[in-house]
């Protein structure tokens, strides 16, 4: 049997915008009210997902979300015809209407935590939405998330799809962006860590002073109760709130791993030497790459604004690691002199790919948000919904969609205009179709 890891990437959605929603995440901040180009932004997602299946990678993708939600603004007490409700938002509350027209479910690192069977007790693949409560317009996305994901991985016999944590901060949950698996062959069993900002029930934990701390302990505990993982197998670490308050919003904008590599700034974790020991124990093996980054070589704010570690580290078929960064590492001269001297270190990773994804980054969301790792082997992909694999046709099928029903320019004053929605609804109902994903929309039901 075959075992390797799948990349499931977010579709951009229709209403891909710069709203400023995400306190704590600076380029979100830095580009509110920038206008954006929700076509490109589709394109360029979709150009970065087929390039890693032309590497001979398995590549899927996610469907985006309902955007304009009216089932939440009919749950806020909006009412009328759609275009009433609308314009009532956009007079009344326009900063909830921007909350609910976001099409941030691109980011699908943020989608769920997933661990692969060889990790799970019951040898299934566990999959569990995150709740994203630390902000409004992401807390409204976990129910369609679900429901994307259970469409998607659509077979009980290999799948175990769990409800989101409960709505509340103690729990606050930001799925697989706090969370990376360094394994052997990737259907060996793996030490699973899990990266929180702070510990929600112990008042006396460090904690950052400026911005949230979006994901806690207790969530990724929760986590690693129900997906069945051991305690010999999964690692809790704390980030250091310091970097938070630097605009390192989640754990994968500062450190990501694959399979025997952990690449992370020196600054990234609080008692790291302790931490990377106890990996090393659990692990269990010698050959485990610790790439540590000093603040000397890459400052914290060039790895917020250049993603250097919002990259995905992948292996190709050839048994070589590739990292996928984005262009604008090109663009920074240290942090591009650094990937430079990476290929040359003797570790596992030997090249460096770069994609212009200027779209999303503009929202703070690099390479590795775009994307959900599923480790898996071949029966288990058998049973994926076939419809959702990156192949030549798909993506010939996926851009003609897109040039079909996307805009070329979207400001934060469009978002009120009910032509939106009726452009919004008819893709999202013909994608359905091109995925073969049935009814996952309220508007469908
Ligand atoms: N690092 C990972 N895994 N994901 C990046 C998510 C970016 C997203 N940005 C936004 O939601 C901005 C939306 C706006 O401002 O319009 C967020 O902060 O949740």
């Amino acid at each position: 049997m075959k075992h390797f890891e799948a990349n499931f990437d977010g579709l951009v959605g229709p209403t891909h915008n710069y709203a400023g929603l995400s306190f704590g995440n600076v380029a979100s901040f830095s580009n509110a009210s920038a206008v954006s180009d929700p076509k490109s932004a589709a394109k360029q997602g979709l150009k970065k997902a087929k390039a890693l299946a032309d590497m001979g990678m398995v590549q899927g993708m996610l469907a985006p979300q309902e955007r304009p939600d009216l089932h939440t603004l009919r749950r806020i007490g909006f009412s009328g015809t759609d275009a009433e409700i609308l314009n009532k938002a956009a007079k009344e509350a326009p900063a909830l209407l921007r909350a609910c027209c976001s099409a941030s479910s691109m980011w699908t690192a943020n989608a769920a935590t997933v661990s692969p069977s060889a990790d799970t007790r019951d040898g299934k693949l566990h999959f569990t939405p995150a709740n994203l409560v630390d902000k409004l317009h992401r807390s409204i996305e976990p129910t369609t998330t679900g429901n994307i994901l259970a469409a998607t991985f659509n077979d009980p016999r290999y799948f175990s799809h769990h409800q989101h944590l409960p709505e509340q901060a103690n729990f606050g949950d930001e799925g697989a962006a706090n969370h990376t698996r360094l394994c052997g062959n990737y259907g060996d069993k793996g030490v699973e860590l899990f990266v929180y900002g702070q510990e929600a029930t112990n008042p006396a934990a460090p904690k950052p002073k400026k911005y949230p701390a979006r994901q806690t302990i207790e969530a990724s505990q929760a986590i690693a109760r129900l997906h069945g993982l051991s305690e010999d197998n999964t690692v809790y670490i704390s980030q250091n709130p310091d970097v938070i308050d630097q605009g390192v919003f989640h754990n994968d904008v500062i450190a990501v791993g694959n399979q025997n590599v952990l690449f992370y700034h020196q600054q990234a974790f609080l008692n790291t030497q302790n931490k990377l020991d106890e990996i090393q124990r659990k692990f269990g093996r010698s050959d485990v790459h610790f790439i540590e980054v000093p603040t000397s070589k890459v400052s914290i704010q060039d790895a917020v604004k250049t993603y250097l570690f919002n990259t995905q580290i992948i292996t190709l078929p050839s048994g070589e690691m590739t990292i996928i960064a984005p262009t604008n590492c090109q663009e920074n001269p240290a942090v591009f002199a650094y990937l430079n001297e990476l290929v040359t270190l003797g570790t596992p990773i030997t090249q460096v790919n770069y994609f212009d994804v200027k779209q999303s980054m503009q929202n703070g969301g690099g390479p590795a948000c775009l994307r959900l790792r599923v480790a898996m082997n071949d029966m288990e992909l058998a049973a994926v919904n076939q419809n959702t694999l990156m192949n030549e046709a798909l993506f010939t099928r996926l851009n003609a969609w897109v040039d079909t029903h996307y805009r070329d320019r979207l400001s934060v004053d469009d978002l009120a205009d009910p032509q939106l929605l009726i452009e919004s609804r008819t893709a999202l109902d013909e994608l359905t179709q091109i995925m073969k994903l049935g009814s996952v929309y309220q508007f469908q039901k």
